[in-house]
């Protein structure tokens, strides 16, 4: 059995089916589709300004006007509130990482925190010691690396059962590039589901289960890492990127 018909049998934990999102009057998501089950990893990959982050907010309650079917968990969720979506187990790592630069390190995980949640913060000093050792330091004195650290981490510590994480390699030195996509992997081994927003194909293909492509606010194509590196009129019609 392949690892595709594998997953088909799993849970499916979020479903947006014709989600339609605007900012203002401009109708950026037209229609977006996405299934992410139980334990999966998939990977959202588009050019700039194809509606990636959009449709990371649309899920999160971070839209202004979403439309369409939105259920987490099998329950309809559109509408609901950020605070509400994340409680039930939707956590958003946000591209520009979304720490409090003047609170240290603890006190970003600890306003993050929720009893009950799988990961603690001391499970997050055990995953970046880094951050074990900056526990002190305000989040604006951290180093690129460890603020994309910290900010998975915050998201961790709301216990979430699907994280969606918004182009977490952007401005990392390859070495932790290389980190950051062992965490990832170390991260969906232990089961969690995730949502992956990501520019660096290399990365999308090393980690997802399945990769979809959005282009006009529509998914236009979906398959596996080794379909899309067979697919080089696919690649060329919707991945070149502005300003590669
Ligand atoms: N706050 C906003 N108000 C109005 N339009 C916006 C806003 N944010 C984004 N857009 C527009 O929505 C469209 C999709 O943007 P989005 O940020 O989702 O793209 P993206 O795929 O994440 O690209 P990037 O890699 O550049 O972040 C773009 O045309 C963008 O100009």
């Amino acid at each position: 059995m392949s690892a595709a018909s594998d997953n088909a049998a799993r849970p499916v934990l979020l479903e947006a089916r014709g989600l339609n999102g605007w900012y203002g009057k401009s109708h950026i998501l037209q229609g977006v589709d996405i299934t992410i089950r139980d334990g999966e990893l998939v990977a959202l990959l588009g050019r700039n300004g194809a509606g990636k982050t959009t449709t990371m907010r649309a899920l999160t309650g971070l839209l202004p006007r979403v439309e369409g079917r939105l259920a987490f968990a099998g329950e309809d969720v559109l509408g609901l509130p950020t605070h509400e979506i994340a409680k039930r187990g939707l956590s958003l790592v946000p591209e520009h990482r979304g720490i409090f630069g003047t609170l240290t390190v603890e006190e970003n995980l600890a306003l993050a925190a929720r009893s009950g949640a799988r990961w603690s913060i001391q499970n997050v000093y055990e995953m970046f010691p880094a951050l074990a050792g900056r526990r002190r330091t305000p989040g604006g004195k951290l180093s690129g690396g460890e603020q994309q650290m910290l900010s998975i981490g915050r998201a961790l510590v709301t216990g979430p059962k699907v994280l969606l994480l918004d182009e977490p390699t952007e401005g990392l030195a390859p070495v932790i590039v290389d980190r950051l996509v062992d965490l990832i992997r170390d991260l969906k081994a232990s089961g969690l589901s995730m949502l992956l927003v990501e520019q660096n194909l290399d990365v999308c293909m090393a980690v997802a289960d399945r990769l979809l492509i959005i282009d006009g606010g529509t998914i236009v194509w979906e398959g596996s890492g080794a379909e899309l590196a067979a697919a080089e009129e696919v690649r060329g019609r919707h991945l070149t990127l502005e300003h590669a």
